[in-house]
């Protein structure tokens, strides 16, 4: 007696953009050894496209395989993969191929962090499949190791750099000295960064996948909205300067920490520039490539590194996610759903910790410093180091000095009625920039 030949897994792919070309190419060159590793033939049953016409000749596909029914296309499959991006039609598509008992796989991080319950949710009451491992820092295998390899151990913070656009742009302001804006045309130019880089470069896009993130770390739902927010375009040149002068470097943090205070337990969510030490791993992290550090329990620290972006790293994690899910079409059962059982609350950004980097342009006169310590003291901010230095020239004649001070960890809403503090002492003639510190 012969064993059956498995059945095919019929694989739908809606998109077929920079990621979507590449994961067709992938699956079609690679079909022999995911046969091997799926334990049945994966087979392309159709790309849903929005423009036909276009010429994808360079793609090992059957022309026929295209189509621009993408809701049709999804209720004849036993997987979908999701590359479209947005909200909708990509939530619409998902949920009716869920429904039509498909398993499904996603790259969007928009849609996760803005409705991922209701994906949960709908993959739970179809029993099915929802993997979305490309939605976070590309290529890097962050998501499943989150949700599966450290699921018996008790995650504390993820801090990790998620974003390459703005890594770039923060590298070259580090290495060039020039600024924020012609630093961001300069990434344009080389392809880095989009024609409307907003999502990137005020955080949407980290903020998206931070959510994602602390969502899995800690069993709890967290929204992309829930998340503190503040972009890279206010970053000067002279605070890239200032970071150098201290041995660190700018970079664009995703911080997802669970606390325990007088408060009570909860997780704070936060993405913004910081100042990290150079020594810190995170700060080797040049160019586009993305890092995500874990601090656990038991584990201790992990740390991630790699592509987090691109057609092929990305394409690279929906592969990695489609044999996942194939496999369990093959043999039964299915990976790990929603996990939210813990609930925590996500704490206002006043109740975040950390150290701040202040500078000041002070008059120089007696008794200024002593005013300046006062503001600090009386919002029980605990100074660390404080630096003064006098330009050359005023431009007012008056005589100013340009003080640095940063500080030991203080909660934001103390630093942040410090800072209102400075801005009203007739000591202080500006507060000329306040950046966080952190990992050190
Ligand atoms: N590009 C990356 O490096 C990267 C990395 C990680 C995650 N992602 C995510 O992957 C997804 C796709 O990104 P991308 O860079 O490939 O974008 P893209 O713009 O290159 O591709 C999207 C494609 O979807 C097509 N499309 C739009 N609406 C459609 C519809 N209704 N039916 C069929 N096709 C439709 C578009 O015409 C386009 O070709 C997004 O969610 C993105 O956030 C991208
Ligand atoms: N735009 C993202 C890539 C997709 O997540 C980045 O710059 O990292
Ligand atoms: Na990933």
């Amino acid at each position: 007696m012969t064993d059956e030949p498995a059945k095919p897994i019929r694989v739908a792919l809606l998109g077929c953009g920079v990621v979507g070309s590449a994961v067709a190419r992938m699956l079609v060159t690679n079909a022999a050894d995911l046969r091997a590793r799926v334990g049945a033939p994966v087979e392309l049953v159709g790309i849903a496209v929005r423009r036909p016409a276009k010429d994808r000749t360079d793609l090992p596909v059957d022309p026929a395989t295209f189509t621009t029914d993408a809701a049709e296309l999804v209720t004849r499959a036993d997987i979908v993969i999701e590359v479209i991006g947005g909200i909708d039609p990509a939530r619409e598509l998902l949920l009716s191929a869920m429904a039509h008992g498909a398993s499904v796989i996603t790259a969007n991080k928009a849609l996760l962090a803005e409705d991922g319950p209701t994906l949960y949710a709908a993959a739970d009451a179809a029993g099915v499949d929802l993997y979305y491992e490309a939605a976070v820092a590309g290529a890097i295998p962050i998501l499943r190791p989150i949700r599966e390899s450290l699921a018996g151990d008790d995650v504390r913070k993820v801090l990790g750099i998620v974003n390459g656009t703005t890594n770039f742009v923060l590298d070259k302001m580090d290495t060039s000295g020039a600024g924020f804006e012609e630093t961001v045309t300069q990434a344009q130019a080389l392809g880095y960064a989009e024609a409307d880089p907003t999502a990137d470069v005020e955080g949407f896009d980290a903020a998206a996948k931070a959510a994602i993130l602390a969502s899995l770390a800690f069993h709890t739902r967290v929204r992309g909205a829930d998340v503190f927010r503040e972009g890279i375009s206010d970053v000067t040149a002279a605070d890239i300067a200032a970071a150098k002068a201290m041995d660190c470097v700018v970079k664009l943090l995703a911080i997802c920490e669970r606390t325990t205070g007088p408060d009570g337990d909860g997780i704070n969510v936060r993405v913004h520039p910081a100042m990290i030490p150079r020594s810190h791993p995170l700060a080797s992290v040049r160019d586009a490539y993305n890092a995500v550090f874990v601090e656990a329990q038991a584990a201790g620290q992990l740390m991630f590194y790699g592509r987090g972006a691109g057609g092929d790293p990305t394409a690279s994690a929906v592969l990695g996610d489609l044999v996942a899910v194939a496999r369990h079409r093959v043999a039964g059962g299915r990976g790990p759903g929603e996990s939210a059982y813990a609930d925590l609350p996500v704490l206002g950004i006043g109740t975040s910790t950390t150290r701040y980097h202040i500078s000041l342009d002070v008059e120089d006169r007696p008794g200024v410093l002593a005013q300046v310590a006062q503001a600090f003291a009386a919002h029980d901010v605990s100074i660390e180091t404080v630096r003064q230095h006098i330009p050359a020239n005023s431009a007012t004649g008056q005589a100013h000095a340009n003080l640095v001070v940063v500080t030991h960890r203080a909660t934001e809403s103390a630093l942040s009625a410090t800072v209102d503090a400075l801005a009203a002492s007739p000591s202080v003639a500006e507060v000329v920039s306040v950046m966080r510190v952190e990992g050190a």
